[in-house]
Order: C-alpha cells, then structure tokens, then sequence
C-alpha cells in the first residue's frame, strides 16, 4: 500500500513568491489499483509522482510504501515518462536490462527476466534494435518493460502516452491495461486527458490548480473491460463513461471558489 498522508511541497522563489505545487494532499493506492491523477497543467501532478518516486523532498507531511517512509529514489518503484529515456548505443534488451544490472544481476538472468518482459509489451522480435529503429510507441512499451524490471511494488507513469499520435496513444492504453491485468502491479499514473484517465483508472483523482490539491475522486471499472476485450472503443460510448467524463471535465473547468464538497 503507498500512503500519502497530508503532503506539501512548496518550492522557495528568490522574489519572495514561493510556489505551492502541492497542498495537503492525502491518497492511498491499494495493491492491484491504478490511481490515474487529472488536473489542468500546473496543477503539481508530476510534483506529487517526483515526491513518490523521491526525486524531491516533501515541505510537510509523509509518503510511505508498506509502512516504509519514502525518502529517496529506489528500486521498488518503477518511473515511465513522457519522453523515453533509453541509451541510444544499448539495444532494447540490455536498455530492459539496465536497472538489473545496476542491482548486480548476473547477464543470463537479467537477459531472461528481460526478455519475458519484451513479450509482456508486444516487442519479443525487437530486443536486439537498436533504440533508433523503434517508432514513439515502441519506445515506451522498452520503457514500461523497462520499469517493471526490477519488479517494483509500484508503477509511477508520468503522462507517458502523452507525446503520441492519438491511435498509438490507444494501442498503449491496451496494452498497459492487459500488462496491468497479467502483473496485478499498482499503478500511478498522471494524465491531462479525462478520456484516458477514465478509460485507465480504477480511481481517478481530480486535482485543482495551483496550489494543487485532490478535489474529487472517482471509482471506475472500464479498465478491467478494456483488458478483458483488448478495445478501448465500446467503454467510451458507455452512458456511465460520459456521465463521468462531464462531470470531471466541469469540476476541472470550474472557478475557484466555486467548487462544492465532491470529494466522494
Ligand atoms: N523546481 C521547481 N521550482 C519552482 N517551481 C516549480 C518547480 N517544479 C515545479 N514547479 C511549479 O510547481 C507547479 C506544479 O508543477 P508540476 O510540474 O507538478 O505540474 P503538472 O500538473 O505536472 O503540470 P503539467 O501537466 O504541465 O506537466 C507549477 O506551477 C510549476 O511551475
């Protein structure tokens, strides 16, 4: 279970005008969930996902991972962003293989649990390639095969379809919602799309601009169709996804001040 409990950051600015990314954010993500956190940009989404991954400290509160307080980066979380970051001279399999590596895995090992997860993201063909010869989606599919190397109790996804054409973008939905069914892996993901959030989450947090904070949470089951079925498709005409689809997109839209008690 990773807990945050009443978390702030605040980053200092030489003008006197600090900048409150973060205010009083309290979620818990359960094992076998995927919190999808929405929010117009600036809202501190990827504020809250570096505070997770220990990238950067919390101003106030805590973030704990089965009892453990997070206070630097570590293998038991998994990080994909927006932009890969493969080592361009590397082929895939050893790009899947680094974090292994690092952690003084021996070759055969790591090149088997690697290749076990190429076949989990459709690229079993592709581990000897050089990272050039991949297309956007190809990328991030080494890159989420890449993340669960290490076998992390969590997946923290910072926008990571967020770069690709809109018919890639909903290949990789697929796919991390059946990688997500296969592994059982809880899952953080960040997004600005309400589409995706929903068609990902089983929660889904709505966080107010700045200075960010969780306005309204959702329950939602799409994912678990999107996985069982393979397409995005059908789930998007669900009465149910609409419903939801508005009333996160007014929430999003509203003023501030004028937001009422959703939080559910
Ligand atoms: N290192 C930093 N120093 C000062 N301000 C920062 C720093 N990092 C982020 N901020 C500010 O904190 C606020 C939240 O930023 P953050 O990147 O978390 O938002 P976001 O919701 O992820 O935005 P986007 O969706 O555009 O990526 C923004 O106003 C940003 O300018």
């Amino acid at each position: 279970m990773l807990r945050i409990h009443d978390a702030s950051v605040t980053f200092p600015a030489s003008d006197g005008h600090d900048v409150h990314a973060l205010d009083h954010v309290s979620l818990d993500i359960a094992p076998d969930s995927i919190v999808v956190a929405v929010g117009a940009s600036g809202c501190g989404k990827s504020t809250l996902l570096n505070a997770i991954a220990g990238f950067l400290p919390l101003t106030q509160g805590t973030i704990t991972l089965d009892g453990k307080e997070i206070v630097a980066p570590g293998g038991d979380r998994g990080v994909v962003f927006q932009k890969d970051t493969l080592l361009p001279w590397a082929n895939v399999l050893d790009n899947v293989a680094l974090g292994l590596k690092y952690r003084g895995v021996r070759r055969s090992e790591r090149h088997e649990r690697s290749r076990r997860l190429l076949e989990l993201v459709g690229l079993a063909d592709f581990a000897e390639k050089p990272p050039y010869e991949l297309s956007g989606g190809m990328r991030q599919r080494v890159g989420i095969a890449r993340a669960l190397a290490t076998d992390p109790k969590i997946l923290l996804m910072d926008e990571p379809f967020g770069a690709l054409d809109s018919l890639t973008r909903e290949t990789m939905q697929q796919l991390l919602a059946s990688v997500w069914a296969k592994t059982g892996k809880q899952i953080l993901f960040i997004t600005h799309s309400i589409e995706e959030a929903l068609t990902l989450g089983t929660t889904i947090v709505v966080m107010s601009p700045r200075p960010g904070r969780i306005v309204a949470r959702f329950e939602a089951d799409f994912v678990r169709e999107v996985a069982r079925s393979g397409d995005i498709g059908p789930i998007q005409s669900h009465p149910r996804f609409i419903e939801l689809r508005q009333e996160i997109r007014s929430l999003i839209h509203q003023p501030e001040g004028a937001r009422t008690g959703t939080l559910q």
